[in-house]
């Protein structure tokens, strides 16, 4: 039996009195493109951040690669991880944000080699021979020596994804990653992600993009009020939704 690179079974989560995560079951194969699609507030940010431990969850569990996120088993009872554990867990999940997150102080190489040498001590002339090769795989390997505000929002979205792989992460999150851009600098992000699905990359992909869910994605998924309401292959969900929620919402957005 070969293990799901994420396994999520009866994912809840609130923040107050608000259940945000509902009972999220949804499981990702290695290797698998899943883009994950719905409507505002349903709770798509809050599902990346539990399976990243950005969140703790309330309810359910979070497997990846096999391994339960957060918690461990104690003589029958689960248990919270010591943050060096969780540190550690976090540090093979790759996510990339809205927002670039890069360190404006240091260059475009500096930034990429700043986790590998310093969260991971990886000695720096591999780390620096790493992110040479992850420059030349987003395209930039010309702006080594550039600062963050010398690119193009564009740009420096590429860079944020050479520096989540620099970590090389079994998985990668994608949380909205072209919705700061300028619509003419969508294109290279999403094009650098498609080589990404291309090299077998695991990854999990919330986007409003639908033609990127259409041509990239192996699944798309469906999520309204905090659950997974529709699974299917693009074909499937984007031309001949079954459920009317994701019909309503796709007949808003296509
Ligand atoms: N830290 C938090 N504290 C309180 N409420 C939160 C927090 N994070 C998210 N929420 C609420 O949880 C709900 C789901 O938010 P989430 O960002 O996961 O939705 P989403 O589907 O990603 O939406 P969008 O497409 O607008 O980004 C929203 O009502 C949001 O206001």
């Amino acid at each position: 039996m070969t293990t799901a690179m994420v396994h999520a079974a009866g994912v809840r989560k609130r923040f107050g009195h608000l259940e945000v995560l509902n009972g999220i079951d949804l499981d990702v194969a290695a290797g698998e493109v899943v883009v994950v699609l719905g409507p505002s507030g349903s709770g798509k940010s809050t599902f990346l951040r539990c399976i990243n431990h950005l969140e703790t969850i309330d309810g359910g569990s979070i497997h990846v690669d096999g391994e339960l996120i957060g918690f461990r088993a104690d003589g029958g009872r689960v248990r919270h991880l010591r943050k060096r554990e969780i540190t550690r867990q976090r540090r093979e999940i790759g996510m990339v944000f809205q927002q670039f997150n890069l360190f404006p102080h240091l260059t475009v190489l500096q930034n990429i080699v700043e986790a590998p040498t310093g969260v991971r001590r990886e000695p720096s002339a591999r780390a620096r021979e790493h992110a040479l090769e992850l420059l030349r795989r987003v395209g930039l390997e010309d702006r080594a020596g550039a600062y963050p505000r010398q690119l193009s929002g564009g740009q420096q979205q590429r860079v944020a994804i050479a520096r989540a792989l620099a970590m090389r992460p079994k998985l990668m999150l994608f949380d909205e990653p072209t919705s700061a851009l300028d619509p003419e600098l969508v294109g290279e992000v999403l094009a650098t992600m498609k080589s990404l699905a291309d090299d077998g990359l695991t990854m999990i992909v919330v986007t409003h993009e639908i033609g990127f869910a259409r041509e990239v994605a192996d699944r798309v998924v469906f999520m309204d009020g905090g659950l997974v309401v529709e699974s299917g292959p693009p074909s499937q969900v984007l031309e001949n939704p079954a459920n009317p929620r994701t019909k309503a919402f796709l007949s808003k957005v296509l």
